[in-house]
Formats: C-alpha cells, structure tokens, sequence
C-alpha cells in the first residue's frame, strides 16, 4: 500500500528493541532491517520482531568488542559508544550464567536466526537503503559527530528518504545543520533531537508557546524509574552520567561498568541532573520561540526503582498579548514509561518524516517543526 512505510533500525540497545516493539502496536510500518555494532537482520518482507526481541533479550551488544583492544578513534565506528573494556566485566558478566554472551562476536543480533555477523553493519543497512523509507538512529552518541557522520554516509550513498535520531546533546544540531545542504541534495528528510528531551517534550514547550507573545522561560523537569530496565539502557545511562558535576563526555565514556556501578551505588541509585545540554535549547531557539538560553533541563534518574522519581514537566512561563505574564504546564502521567516517551514519538516523527519526504520536502527539522503523526 501506499501509505505503508518500511523502516530500518540503527542500534538494538535499550532504545532501538523498544522501537522495534512499540512499532508492532502502530498502523502501516513495517520494519525491514536492524543492525547492532556485531550483526545485521535483513528481510524487505518484514522482520520477524517477536523472534528477534527474544534473541536479544538482555544481549543488546551494548559495549565494545570482548578483546577491549578495539581503536576509539574518531573516525571508527567504534568511537560511537565506548565503555568499559570486556576485561572488566564490560557489560557482559550479568547473564553469563544462563549463557548469553553479552559482548564479544556472539552478543546481539547475530544471536537471532535473521541475524548475520558483519563487521560493517552500517554499511550493510545503508546498501539496502533503496528499499527502505525510513531509518531511526537508535545509536549511541558518545563521540558527537557519530550521529552526523552516519547521515553523512546515507547522503554518500545517495539515499532518498527519512533519516531520524533520538540525540540529546545541543551541539549536535549544529552539526547537523552544517550537513543540511548535503542531506537536502540527496533527498534526506531528517528530524533530529526526536525522543522524548529532546523531542515530545520540546514539541510540548512549543505548543505550550503559543499562548504567549513573549516566551520568557521553558523549564524541562523529567524522571525516570529504571529498575527493571536498567540492563537494556546502560547506554543512556552513561551518557546521563557526563551531565553530572565533575564529568564530562570523555570521562564518561572511558567509565568501566564497575566504575559506572560504584557511583551508582554512591547515590543510592538516584542520579539527579541540574542544567543538561540537551538540545531543547537549539531546537527551541530555531523554531523561534525563545532563546536558548532561557530553557533549562534537569531531571532524575532512579535506576532501583521503577517508579518515577519525579513528575515529567514542561513549563513555559510568558507573557500574552494582553499583557498577562502565566506559566503553561504540559505534565507526563507517572504511568508512562521512559521507553514509551522515546518511542511513541520516535516513530510518530518517523511516520510524519516521510509524508514530508514523498512530498519533496527535504532537509533537517526539529521536533518543534513537525508534527508528529500517530
Ligand atoms: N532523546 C531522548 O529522549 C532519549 C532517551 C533515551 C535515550 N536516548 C538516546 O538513545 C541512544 C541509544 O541509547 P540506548 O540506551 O539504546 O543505548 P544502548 O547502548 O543500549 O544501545 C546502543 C545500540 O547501538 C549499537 N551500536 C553501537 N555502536 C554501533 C556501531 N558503530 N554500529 C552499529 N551499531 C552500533 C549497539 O550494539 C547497541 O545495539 C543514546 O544516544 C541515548 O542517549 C535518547
């Protein structure tokens, strides 16, 4: 049918099998491909996501290869996500007693029947691409330009169609932004910063805008209660873990697994943020509705409890028309899952990208650009 859409997954940690998951539950999308840093799965007729969630249950492949020698340099792949080396646990010891290898050459998707080994899984999804009307990037981004270069590497290939992320961090908009012109050439539709903060929530604020004739302040408070999730999202985690004080993006991704548990442990599992570079902030500002400096993002992450720590909220203070200053409030119920406010929106960006796309509208958008579809 026409209005179907074939899609592709990039990543199959915490994020990328969540997608695979939730897409089950939506209209008209059929998942055709999916790779982790070991494996690719390829089907045009449609993955069998039942078998392949299964395969990867608690083996997401999330560190890097088992000999720890792997080169991080910025020009590998490898760079992408970092991590302990397998050497000290690396990930890879918490279900080695029912035999599943979580890093090393059997870790992941090659553990599924539709897995293949391969040492260039990008690349192998990338030369399918011609069938395929949408990518998401479930990938991990603790080099920056990561995200940036693998939509580079479409564009390359000459791909036409929808490229979306759920990236986290300001500057990586800038770097996509400096590829726009490369990725509108090719026919790329990209929507950039589409999860949950940013994404949903940074769509909130800007509906919760227009109240107003002046937006003064967006306030962007979220929790997160990650119990039994937390071996599926140790890659979000990390990543989480150089917005505290005294971290920073290098220092977080040469953190071991054990170094990442004793400081979890040193918070009693409650991880609290204060002033996060997320990119709400730029994509606020470049949909115009306020300066970037003026949104801020915090939140907390309990990885004991899988309860929220604290209510999602959205508020945007400002000042009408009429001269009223008031504060719009856009509230998460406690009910709903980190996962499904990543995902929901990850493929309701996906699904309005590519009516955009097959309309001939090209180029990069932000979450407070698009509306996402259903
Ligand atoms: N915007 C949001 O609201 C939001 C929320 C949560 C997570 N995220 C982001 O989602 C991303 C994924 O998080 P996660 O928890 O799923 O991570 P993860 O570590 O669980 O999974 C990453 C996946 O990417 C694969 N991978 C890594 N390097 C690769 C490479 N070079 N080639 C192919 N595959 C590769 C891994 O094998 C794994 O399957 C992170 O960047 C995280 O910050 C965004």
């Amino acid at each position: 049918m026409d209005d179907d859409v074939t899609f592709a997954v990039l990543g199959t940690g915490g994020i990328g099998r969540r997608t695979l998951d939730v897409a089950r539950h939506k209209e008209g999308l059929t998942p055709v491909a999916a790779c982790d840093r070991n494996g690719v799965a390829v089907d045009h007729s449609g993955l069998d996501v039942a078998e392949l969630l299964d395969a990867t249950e608690g083996n997401i492949a999330s560190g890097p290869e088992a000999d720890g020698d792997t080169p991080a340099t910025p020009e590998s792949d490898y760079a992408s996500d970092g991590g302990a080396t397998a050497m000290d646990g690396g990930g890879n010891g918490q279900t080695a007693s029912d035999g599943v290898k979580q890093a090393g050459e059997d870790a992941g998707i090659v553990a599924s029947g539709q897995g293949e080994p391969t040492e260039t899984p990008i690349d192998d999804v990338i030369d399918e691409s011609d069938a395929i009307d949408a990518v998401l990037l479930a990938l991990p981004n603790l080099e920056h330009d990561f995200v940036p270069r693998v939509a580079e590497r479409f564009a390359a290939a000459g791909y036409e169609g929808v490229l979306v992320d759920v990236l986290k961090r300001s500057r990586v908009v800038g770097m996509l932004d400096d590829r726009a012109d490369t990725l509108e050439d090719s026919g790329i539709t990209f929507v950039c910063g589409a999860g949950a903060t940013p994404g949903f929530l940074t769509g909130a604020a800007a509906l919760a805008a227009q109240s107003f004739v002046e937006v003064e302040e967006v306030e962007i408070w979220w929790g997160v209660g990650l119990k039994s999730g937390y071996e599926d999202n140790r890659g979000t985690v990390r990543e989480d873990i150089a917005h505290l004080d005294g971290y920073d993006i290098e220092r977080a991704r040469e953190l071991s697994e054990t170094e990442i548990e004793e400081l979890v442990e040193e918070h009693d599992g409650r991880l609290e943020f204060h002033d996060m570079e997320h990119a709400d902030d730029v994509l606020l500002e470049r949909a115009g509705i306020c300066d970037a400096a003026d949104v801020s993002v915090g939140g907390v992450l309990d990885v004991r409890s899988d309860e929220k720590p604290t209510t999602t909220t959205v508020r945007v203070t400002g000042t009408t028309f009429d001269g009223e200053r008031g504060t719009n409030t856009f509230e998460l119920d406690d009910a709903t899952s980190m996962e499904a406010n990543v995902n929901g929106p990850a493929l309701g960006y996906l699904k309005a990208a590519v009516l955009r796309n097959r309309a001939g509208d090209y180029g990069v958008y932000g979450p407070s650009e698009v509306m996402p579809s259903f």
